[in-house]
């Protein structure tokens, strides 16, 4: 429905989305399917940062890197390996998954659900409206019935350097959609951006220097980040954990960029790269005609409904809420809110209690995440510390990959570790953690295990396939079983 007042048209509908990305997708998904009518507003790409610089562009540039590593790791096919990445096709493939920047297929997505998109700044201005500025200037007011869904993302954080602009940083933009390859690159922060961007412009042939504050993958068990530093410094990146950078130089804008490290020492190199953490997109998007703070991380209860506004209609969903910055977790969130935005329209009621329909329970038990590294790491649920520091008695299992033989023949001489936390009270798992090649597509086992509470003593009857990277699980629950 909509009228115009002046040159201002203003429109009401059941939800508002703010943000286009996979998370504002899923939540106008779900509403809509529920019956309810749905504007969604972007100011950039339908799509957002996952598609076009993030998840979608690394992984479509990592696949050959890591492609190529598995196959030096058997022979026969090592010797069939004999030239270097061709990274004119690696960008190409990247190009394909990206659809060169054009968003049409995901605008077309959002046509065939009967969302409504409008192409702007999307504003927050009191209760339930949301204005939207076109590029041109002009402005349009939405109502929302129900709910207004805040999906706006997240973007790098940039460290307050001396020289910052002068070096013309890259952060994940660059990382991600550039088309020609640095001879030096210097990366900073340790996390999954600067893991995975080293593995990916070292595999194309870049002298990367890693410079990490801490030790890499801080958050994932201790032994995740040791054996990714032992990886990447096999390729040829120069790891340094306990650098940070002081000051930057490049006074010729074609020339090359200068680091002042905290140890006195410099670094020359053609380009640089932070890596450093995310900022929510929430500064511009009204939050002080709310009562909300500009700029902050969203505080949302479990049905993602956003704490200290009344009227239950305001929503966060995503990297904004902060819960986990991951594609799937905030598509979790998304489809979940979408469910409970529909009920509590129809006057239903919410089940919100743990593991409940409408409840996000698995963002604090059971967020799997896997790092596209060589080797690759994945983790889901608690480490042994977290797990600790919640306070549960838990028992640690470690085993290594090596006796298992599916994973040997996955892989000559296969390196990898594998941990599980497990629960003693409930004798569940609260955790586990897989490091080495191809146990990216390993994790969901464990997900479900976590996420499902699956007992111990019925886990022993998840046989593994013989011969499977898998056969880790009978590693871990016969050395569970023997303790
Ligand atoms: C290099 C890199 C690699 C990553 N790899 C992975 C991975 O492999 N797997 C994974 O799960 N996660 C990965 N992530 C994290 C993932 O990208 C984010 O968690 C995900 O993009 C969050 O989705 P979102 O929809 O919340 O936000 P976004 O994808 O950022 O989308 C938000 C959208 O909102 C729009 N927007 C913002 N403000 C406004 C406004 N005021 N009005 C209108 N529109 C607005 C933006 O333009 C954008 O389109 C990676 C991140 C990085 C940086
Ligand atoms: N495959 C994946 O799922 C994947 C891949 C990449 C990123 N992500 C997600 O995207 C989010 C952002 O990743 P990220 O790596 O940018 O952030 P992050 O917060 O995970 O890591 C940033 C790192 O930079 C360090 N740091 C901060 N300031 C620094 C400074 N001035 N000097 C040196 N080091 C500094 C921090 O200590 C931290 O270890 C993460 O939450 C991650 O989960 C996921």
């Amino acid at each position: 429905m909509s009228d115009t007042q002046g040159n201002q048209e203003n429109s009401t509908y059941d939800v508002v989305v703010l943000g286009a990305g996979p998370v504002g997708q899923n939540v106008a998904d779900h509403a809509r399917a529920a019956g309810l009518t749905v504007a969604v507003v972007e100011r950039e790409l339908v799509g957002g940062e996952c598609s076009y610089w993030a998840c979608v562009p690394s992984k479509a540039l990592l696949r050959p890197v890591l492609a190529v590593a598995d196959a030096r790791r058997v022979d026969g096919a090592r010797q069939a390996v004999t030239g270097a990445i061709d990274s004119g096709g690696v960008f190409a493939r990247r190009n394909r998954y990206v659809t060169d920047w054009d968003d049409s297929g995901q605008v077309d997505f959002l046509k065939s659900i009967g969302a409504e998109l409008f192409r702007g700044q999307g504003r927050i201005d009191g209760p339930r409206r949301v204005t939207v500025t076109r590029d041109d200037g002009a402005r349009l007011v939405l109502t929302a019935r129900h709910a207004v869904a805040v999906a706006t993302g997240s973007g790098p954080v940039l460290p307050d350097i001396p020289g910052l602009d002068e070096a013309r940083p890259w952060t994940n933009r660059q990382g991600t959609d550039s088309s020609s390859v640095p001879g030096r690159l210097a990366i900073v922060g340790g996390g999954g951006v600067g893991v995975e961007m080293a593995t990916l412009w070292r595999g194309l042939g870049s002298h990367v220097t890693l410079l990490a504050r801490r030790p890499l993958l801080p958050r994932l068990e201790p032994f995740a980040g040791e054996l990714v530093t032992d990886g990447l410094a096999r390729a040829g990146v120069d790891v340094r954990i306990g650098a940070e950078v002081t000051a930057l130089r490049r006074p010729d804008p074609q020339g090359p960029v200068t680091l002042t490290l905290n140890d006195g020492g410099v670094l020359q190199v053609d380009e640089i790269m932070f890596a450093t953490g995310r900022t929510p997109h929430t500064s511009d998007i009204g939050l002080e005609t709310v009562g909300l703070t500009p700029g902050s991380w969203l505080d949302v209860d479990t049905t993602c409904l956003v704490r200290g506004v009344e009227g239950d209609w305001l929503y966060a969903l995503g990297d904004v809420n902060h819960h986990a910055l991951l594609t799937h977790q905030g598509k979790y969130q998304g489809r979940t809110a979408g469910d409970v935005i529909a009920a509590r329209a129809a006057g239903r009621p919410v089940d919100d209690a743990p593991w409940g329909d409408h409840a996000t329970t698995a963002d604090q038990h059971a967020v799997p995440q896997v790092f596209f590294t060589d080797p690759e790491a994945g983790a889901v649920g608690l480490t042994a510390e977290q797990a600790s520091a919640a306070g549960h008695r838990v028992r640690t299992v470690d085993v290594d990959f090596t006796a298992a033989q599916g994973a040997n023949l996955y892989a000559d001489g296969y390196r990898g570790h594998a941990r599980m936390v497990v629960d003693l009270d409930r004798e569940v798992l609260l955790g586990v953690t897989f490091v080495g090649p191809g146990v990216s597509e390993l994790l969901h086992s464990a997900t479900v295990a976590v996420a499902g509470e699956v007992p111990m003593r019925r886990l022993r009857h998840a046989v593994t396939c013989f011969p499977t990277i898998s056969e880790v699980w009978l590693f871990l629950l016969t050395a569970y079983e023997r303790a």
